[in-house]
């Protein structure tokens, strides 16, 4: 009974968690612009870069690798997978964010996210990923998407790269991709796509929270 009743005391409301639940019940996605902060992209963004000079990346794909040139027409981002057991320094303050939310999601909406997949995605001029479900290629289990934009903050407008979701409703909501901001949508429900990448190089980790 005591035990109980600590467990309810240690809960604070959390205004930037509450936002995002009211805005995924109300329009099935949310846009967070300083889920991180400038020292944070700084960081993440170093080490995206630093493991990308490396050539830790691989040309991303879309289920079965059967036709390369198809795949090509369809998303022409570079990525590399994240192993929270393996983080570094930086990544440890990413997962860190990210698992303090999944933990208020599942405390306050029993979401029942059990399992979590993330990985950084550099976009090269000329790049895009087609208008997509991320449920269609990979997995049925995603409840989540989560994209994090590492690019500074000299990005231009001009440089294309936006997320362009398509509402239930027929009408579209076009994000660009700035430093520092997050976007949260229903994996299950909304379909999307990453307009062309006109300038520059577009910097990101993508990943999804998972049921069962
Ligand atoms: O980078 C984005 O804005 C979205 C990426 C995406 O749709 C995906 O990787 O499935
Ligand atoms: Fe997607």
């Amino acid at each position: 009974m005591k035990e109980e009743l600590f467990e309810q005391l240690d809960f604070t409301v959390n205004q930037q968690y509450e936002q995002i639940i009211d805005d995924l019940l109300e329009k099935q996605y949310s846009i967070v612009d300083d889920f991180f902060d400038p020292l944070e992209i700084l960081k993440l963004r170093s080490s995206l870069l630093h493991k990308y000079e490396e050539d830790k990346f691989k040309k991303s794909a879309i289920g079965n690798r059967t036709n390369e040139l198809i795949e090509k027409a369809i998303r022409g981002d570079f990525i590399l997978w994240m192993n929270e057991a393996e983080a570094g320094e930086t990544e440890k303050i990413f997962f860190h964010k990210i698992n303090n939310l999944i933990e208020y999601l599942n405390r306050t909406c029993f979401m029942g996210i059990l399992h979590k997949e993330f990985h950084y995605a550099v976009y090269p001029k000329g790049t895009f990923y087609k208008r997509h479900l991320d449920t269609f290629q990979n997995d049925s289990r995603r409840k989540l998407s989560i994209v994090s934009y590492l690019n500074d903050e000299n990005w231009l407008k001009t440089n294309g790269g936006e997320l362009v979701i398509y509402k239930e409703d027929g009408s579209e909501e076009v994000i660009y991709p700035l430093p520092g901001r997050v976007v949260i949508f229903e994996s299950q429900i909304l379909e999307h796509e990453v307009k062309e990448v006109k300038n520059s190089e577009r910097l990101s980790i993508t990943g999804w929270l998972k049921t069962r």
